[in-house]
């Protein structure tokens, strides 16, 4: 059997009366980068949003139909979200650091679920800026504020905040969007670093990105998923005509 990690069925997701994502079937495999294409409004960050339930809580937002993480619904209603977003940690398009240091930006999460001990916290904090590859760069200034550091400093200090809680997936929207080309490139070396331990599902508008690290691409268009595949199908054989045209630069 496939080893799939979420497994999302017929989701349709409403704002208000306006149907923002309309039957999404997908299966997401563990371990790998998959990536969400398509259009501006198309519903991506909308869908990368229902995977950690950060948009069912928005007044007036009906989702129905399935979405199964490692076989578990996570719209159940005995579904903790605490519990959840630990387990699927998630990346915004733009840094957001919290305006303290850099050290209590990656034990805040940790420290929220009980770790008090100082060793321990100190472990996460090595552990965590390492695996972000941010380690060298700020290990001399732990104590300073974490607003002080470059926007693709602050977006791995922002990864590295995410993985302190040991989540078994990482959602990233847009990573990368608002990044210089050197630290764009050292975000994604990193992503392939870190599929080895983690899932990692990532919307972007760059084309390019996802054809250079994801292993699987959907393509979405008016909140439907037009095309899901690996990567390489989309790119060099696209089935659907539109992916075609969207990957070939003729719309969006
Ligand atoms: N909170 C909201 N309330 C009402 N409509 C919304 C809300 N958030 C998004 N939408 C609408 O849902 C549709 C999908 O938006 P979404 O942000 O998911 O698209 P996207 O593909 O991520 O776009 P982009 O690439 O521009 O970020 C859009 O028509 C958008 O206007």
């Amino acid at each position: 059997m496939e080893n799939y990690k979420f497994k999302v069925s017929d989701l349709d997701l409403y704002y208000g009366e306006f149907q923002a994502l309309n039957k999404i079937n997908m299966s997401i495999k563990s371990h790998q980068i998959t990536a969400f294409i398509g259009p501006s409004g198309c519903g991506k960050s909308t869908f990368i949003k229902t995977l950690n339930r950060m948009n069912d809580l928005i007044p007036g937002v009906t989702i129905n139909g399935e979405v199964l993480l490692d076989g578990e619904d996570i719209y159940a209603s005995r579904q903790d979200i605490i519990t959840l977003r630990k387990r699927v940690g998630m990346v915004f398009q733009k840094p957001n650091p919290f305006p303290m240091s850099i050290y209590d930006n990656i034990t805040y999460g940790p420290r929220t679920h009980g770790v008090k001990q100082r060793s321990k916290l100190d472990e996460i904090v090595e552990r965590s800026l390492r695996q972000a590859a941010i380690w060298d760069e700020v290990k001399d200034r732990l104590k300073k504020n974490a607003l002080g550091l470059s926007g693709g400093q602050q977006q791995r200090l922002c990864i590295a905040r995410a993985l302190a809680v040991e989540p078994e997936v990482l959602l990233m929207d847009e990573p990368t969007s608002a990044l210089d080309p050197i630290s764009t490139m050292k975000i994604e070396e990193l992503a392939g670093e870190l599929k080895k331990d983690y899932t990692i599902i990532m919307v972007t508008h760059n084309m390019q990105q996802a054809g250079r690290i994801s292993d699987n691409t959907a393509f979405f268009l008016n909140g439907e998923v037009i095309e899901f595949d690996e990567t390489v199908n989309i790119f060099n054989h696209p089935k659907d005509e539109r992916t075609e045209n969207y990957i070939t630069g003729r719309f969006g």
